[in-house]
């Protein structure tokens, strides 16, 4: 598969080192105006660098644009007429819908909205893909690519922002979370490199618990909360702080901002 990301930014560059890491392409064509994210891959090899949007469209079967959605439409306009029937694209610019991406493409043209994180550098990103009618049957093609980046999950496009929500954004509400405990945990004596250590393997360790027993996080809590212990104590201080109320009010919050996003 020959593949091209148009904007090799924060996530464009992650996407291309997971795509390096695992060999995913026969050529890569990375083009963005300043490629200083991607200049590490200049020595890869099958990976060219270029400034030439247009070159990169024309040498590849699937474009991603990972543009910001106030550059995408000028992008996708100046490229369009390379864009071919076969072509598969790809954007991942969030609150960008696909009749957006049709209005300038046109809707007879393969398009898919893929929604990673920026996990997806390391291969463990959570990735959610939609496609117009005209590319259904290059759904399988896209978790293919992806796959190997992580995990993916084929949802309907109306689900696609409240999914930018929790998986994109979702990383750095977990982080805040981590950044948290660790401050806690230098609170209570231990150094701050320690302190990350804890805080982020027990936070690997939750997850690793739900992934592999496929259990509800309340049953996992019932095997933590000792009777009148130490763990319950703290649960309900946050809880009385208001820690899920917080964590859902701020997933709400965020929803609502990437629909205003959508809506300009
Ligand atoms: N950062 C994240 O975690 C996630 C971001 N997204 C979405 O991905 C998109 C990209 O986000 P980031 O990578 O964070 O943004 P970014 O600003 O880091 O990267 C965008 C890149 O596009 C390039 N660019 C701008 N105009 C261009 C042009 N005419 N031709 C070629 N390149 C051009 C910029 O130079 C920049 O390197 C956004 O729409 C964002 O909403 C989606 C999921 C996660
Ligand atoms: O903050 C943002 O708007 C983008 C979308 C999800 C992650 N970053």
């Amino acid at each position: 598969m020959k593949i091209a990301i148009i904007g090799t930014g924060n996530l464009g560059s992650s996407i291309a080192k997971g795509l390096i890491k695992h060999k995913s392409f026969t050529s890569l064509y990375l083009s963005d105006k300043n490629t200083t994210a991607v200049k590490a891959f200049y020595d890869e090899d099958y990976v060219t660098i270029t400034n030439d949007n247009i070159l990169a469209v024309k040498e590849s079967d699937m474009v991603i644009f990972a543009l910001q959605p106030k550059h995408i439409d000028s992008v996708l306009e100046s490229v369009a007429s390379k864009i071919t029937k076969n072509h598969v694209v790809i954007s991942v610019a969030a609150g960008v819908d696909i009749a957006r991406i049709e209005n300038i493409i046109g809707s007879d043209k393969n398009i898919i909205r893929v929604m990673p994180n920026t996990a997806i550098s390391i291969g463990k990103s959570m990735t959610c893909i939609a496609a117009n009618e005209k590319a259904q049957d290059k759904v399988e093609l896209a978790q293919k690519i992806f796959n190997q980046l992580g995990t993916t999950m084929v949802i309907s496009e109306d689900l696609v922002q409240a999914a930018t929500v929790i998986c994109a954004s979702g990383i750095a509400f977990w982080m805040r979370l981590v950044r948290a405990t660790t401050q806690g945990a230098i609170q209570l004596g231990f150094e701050a490199e320690q302190a990350h250590e804890l805080a982020t393997q027990t936070c690997f360790g939750a997850a690793s618990l739900l992934l592999e027993s496929g259990r509800h996080p309340e049953q996992e809590i019932d095997r933590v909360t000792t009777p009148s212990g130490c763990t319950i104590e703290g649960l309900n201080a946050m809880e009385h702080q208001g820690l899920s109320s917080a964590l859902i009010q701020g997933i709400v919050a965020s929803f609502e901002k990437i629909n205003q996003i959508k809506n300009n």
